[in-house]
């Protein structure tokens, strides 16, 4: 029988929709993902794969975009200082910038764009991390029917880390056609499936979702210390939380204060649904004063927070900082957006029923490396 690129039955509809797990191995079958070496095991999640640096990173003077006729090599000759070997691991600097080689290489065909974002646990251990291609003119996104190596921009901004080849720090999702819930639609799907446990939610650009600071169990976040040790990306539970994080206490006030330049873990206020045939992305609010933003935000899996998978009353992550000045953050106010998108199929298995899923049910959750 032929098979078309992502492995469905010749004659069969080519579904619109974000890619599943099944869809994303055949496509690797197809030539259309080509990993350098075979996947880890959990590399390929419901509506995503894992993208797993390379055996080199640069250090490089600036952050860039190769623009249409430069290639990431290219840029990296004329910007970079030093190439760092990460086969035996080595040490990212905070305040530095680097540009490590992945190992999976894409030959997408014509009707397959994809976007990438950090992994959830790189936003909450706040590594700035973004996917580049060659010519490209924006961060995170692939163009239909790329063909080319990845890269990833890496800047840690709290913690130094600790990488290897092998290290999965981003993500990337493969999309046909425009598949985007608009206000009307999702405003049906929430009829359906409540997304969000909010009494009104506003659809307006994607589901509100708002900062809790009453608390829980006493706590309203966590704040970063400055100066700590190294986070060994690949050690989850290895890290002891007193080292790297000041816990928030709840005062009754319901406010919070950010510190310009600190990082903060908060928690959303809602509970959020996911359902199985859908994939959501929280996109960043801009309270367009621009003074404090939720920095990583990133994929939702088909199946988080659905009672179904054991997800029920999992709550989003919050990685929030303020910009220049102080800035007061009060319980309830709008700090992100939830954009959902169609599936092109359920995937066989929701997040949350595979062994790598950390967050399911989470309330207030640190990354997976501290304990
Ligand atoms: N701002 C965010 C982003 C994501 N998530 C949740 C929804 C995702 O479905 C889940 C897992 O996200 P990732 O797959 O990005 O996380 P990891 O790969 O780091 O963790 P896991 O090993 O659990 O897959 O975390 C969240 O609560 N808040």
């Amino acid at each position: 029988m032929t098979r078309n690129t992502t492995g469905e039955a010749a004659g069969e509809i080519l579904r619109e929709g974000i890619l599943s797990a099944r869809q994303i191995a055949a496509l690797t079958e197809q030539g259309g993902i080509r990993p350098a070496s075979p996947y880890a095991p959990d590399q390929i999640q419901p509506a995503s794969l894992d993208l797993r640096l390379g055996a080199r990173a640069f250090r490089v003077r600036t952050s860039f975009l190769p623009g249409g006729r430069r290639s990431v090599s290219d840029c990296v000759r004329d910007f970079s200082f030093h190439a760092i070997d990460l086969r035996e691991g080595a040490v990212l600097e905070t305040g530095c910038v680097y540009i490590a080689e992945l190992q999976e290489t894409l030959a997408l065909p014509p009707d397959l764009s994809a976007g990438a974002n950090p992994k959830s646990s790189t936003g909450r251990i706040d590594v700035f991390t973004r996917v580049i291609t060659d010519h490209a003119t924006a961060f995170d996104q692939v163009e239909a029917g790329y063909a080319g190596p990845l890269y990833a921009e890496i800047s840690p901004r709290t913690f130094p880390v600790l990488v290897r080849t092998g290290s999965r720090l981003s993500q990337i999702r493969f999309r046909r056609g425009e598949v985007r819930l608009r206000e009307a639609e999702l405003a049906e799907l929430h009829a359906r499936t409540p997304l969000v446990t909010a009494a009104s939610p506003s659809f307006q650009g994607g589901v509100a979702v708002s900062v809790d600071l009453a608390g829980f169990d006493g706590l309203i976040g966590y704040r970063a210390k400055r100066h700590t040790g190294l986070v060994d990306v690949d050690a989850p539970g290895r890290h002891r939380t007193a080292d790297f994080w000041e816990p928030l206490a709840a005062d009754g006030s319901g406010m919070l204060i950010l510190d310009p330049g600190q990082f903060y873990i908060l928690a959303s206020k809602e509970s959020v649904v996911v359902p199985p045939d859908h994939a959501a992305e929280m996109v960043p609010f801009d309270p367009l004063v621009g003074e404090f933003r939720v920095h990583y935000a990133g994929f939702f899996d088909p199946g988080f927070g659905y009672a179904e998978a054991g997800g029920a009353g999992a709550r989003a992550v919050l990685e929030v900082r303020s910009r220049d000045v102080p800035f007061l953050l009060e319980d309830g106010q709008i700090v992100g957006r939830l954009v959902y998108e169609r599936m092109a199929e359920v995937p066989a298995t929701l997040y949350g029923a595979g062994a790598g899923s950390n967050y399911q049910a989470q309330g207030l959750k640190l990354s997976k490396h501290f304990a």
